[in-house]
């Protein structure tokens, strides 16, 4: 890492500096066994990128050095590797701007961050990577800050308050020299905000074997202590860190994951993790399937649609409905027109709806200027269907090639 464009502040004294010797990281010349780095960005894609350049392609890191890494982010959803993001959020409120969707590089389950909610990556050699002992530093940490605060270890590595509420999740990579443990810690987050987004938008009929999350009773630390803050816990987590690695001074070393200079290959990192391939794209195959009863003379008939989705695209697609309903050949021309189309909840959900009205004019023609209308119906449905399909396949491609992805800003318009 070229350093002469991080910032440095020095927590044990009162001093800040702007602009600082090309030493950075360096104690009073001396190289300490350990560095604390606090990324000034809060744009989840950005900081991501900066934890994978840092493992990837750090100095500091693969020679070892220990290093705790301080990040804050706006809004988001941090999915897990191999999570499924329709499973797991509201893709739907999400995508109206509630929030940023990213998929991390750990392994796990969703969470949730806003400014309320501080990240720290512990950064060691593989074999000096340990989990429960950066926990345990952690509770120290804080439970010197604040003695008030009750927290314990779980076996599956949260951090719980009072024994009960989850108050930080754990995650990990490991490499085969260098590895990192992530974890989240909820200091004063919006939780209400938290439950709605971590709602799945398909929880029904939804079949895939992505991780599931593990959902927990969660609290905020500043409603056991009011005086937590963001800037109090990391000042505690920092201080202590620095203490447990010899260093009777600490420095947190600001940087900034936005400059190129400074970290050269980031931004490409940045565009990767935030297109539209490795969000939605790198979800494991899943199936998903609908089905609802119409009202047929007085009876009921079912119809049900079934959809594959490989690589977010959507690869097969069955619809079962009566056979006197619609002629064959339409019926396959309208799974086709799905096929190859990327799984786009608003592209399924209007093929959904338009099947709905279909049926229900299926209906009323039945009664009415039989098949000769319907056939007509369809056919309009039809067109508006692959007019829709063509106009948002084109469109989201070329503005996924212009801007790796950010669907979201396009279909809210
Ligand atoms: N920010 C935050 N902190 C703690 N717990 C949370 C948070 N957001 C949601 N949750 C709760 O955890 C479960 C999911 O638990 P689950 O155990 O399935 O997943 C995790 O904990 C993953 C932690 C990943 C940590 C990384 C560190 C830096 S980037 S993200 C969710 O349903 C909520 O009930």
């Amino acid at each position: 890492m070229h350093r002469s464009c991080s910032r440095r502040r020095e927590l044990a004294g009162t001093t800040q500096r702007d602009g600082c010797p090309s030493d950075a990281g360096h104690k009073g010349g001396a190289r300490t066994g350990f560095r604390i780095l606090q990324s000034v960005s809060t744009d989840v894609h950005e900081n991501l990128a900066l934890e994978d350049w840092l493992y990837e392609k750090d100095d500091d890191v693969q020679r070892r050095r220990r290093t705790l890494l301080l990040w804050r982010n706006g809004p988001c959803v941090v999915i897990g590797r191999h999570q499924n993001p329709w499973a797991e959020c509201d893709v739907r409120l999400v995508r109206s701007g509630h929030a940023t969707l990213a998929r991390r590089r750990s392994g796990g389950g969703t969470v949730y961050h806003d400014l309320g909610n501080v990240n720290l990556t512990f950064f060691s050699s593989r074999t000096g990577y340990d989990r429960a002992s950066n926990l345990r530093s952690v509770v120290s940490a804080l439970g010197d800050a604040f003695p008030r605060l009750a927290l314990t270890v779980s076996p599956r590595h949260d951090l719980l308050l009072d024994g009960r509420y989850k108050v930080s999740g754990t995650a990990a990579k490991v490499g085969g020299k260098v590895a990192y443990h992530h974890l989240t810690l909820l200091g004063s987050a919006d939780t209400i905000a938290m439950s709605r987004l971590l709602k799945s938008s398909h929880t029904n009929g939804l079949r895939s074997r992505a991780t599931a999350s593990v959902p927990a009773q969660v609290r905020n630390l500043c409603d056991a202590d009011n005086s937590v803050s963001c800037e109090a816990l990391s000042f505690a987590i920092a201080r202590y860190y620095a203490t447990q690695h010899g260093g009777a001074q600490h420095i947190i070393e600001m940087v900034d994951p936005s400059d190129e200079t400074t970290f050269p290959g980031i931004a490409k990192l940045h565009d990767e993790l935030s297109g539209w391939e490795w969000i939605y794209g790198r979800t494991p195959e899943f199936t998903i399937e609908q089905e609802w009863n119409v009202p047929d003379d007085g009876d009921e008939k079912r119809i049900t649609f079934c959809l594959h989705v490989k690589r977010g695209q959507i690869q097969d697609c069955k619809l079962h409905v009566p056979n006197e309903w619609l002629p064959t050949s339409l019926l396959d021309a309208l799974i086709h027109s799905l096929i190859g189309v990327p799984f786009w909840p608003d592209n399924v959900f209007l093929a959904l709806v338009n099947l709905k009205d279909t049926c229900k004019r299926t209906e009323e023609v039945k009664h009415n200027w039989e098949i000769d209308l319907a056939i007509k119906g369809i056919f309009v449905l039809l067109i508006q269907l692959i007019i829709h399909f063509l106009i948002n396949y084109i469109i989201l491609k070329k503005f996924v090639r212009c801007n790796g992805g950010g669907f979201g800003m396009l279909l809210a318009n």
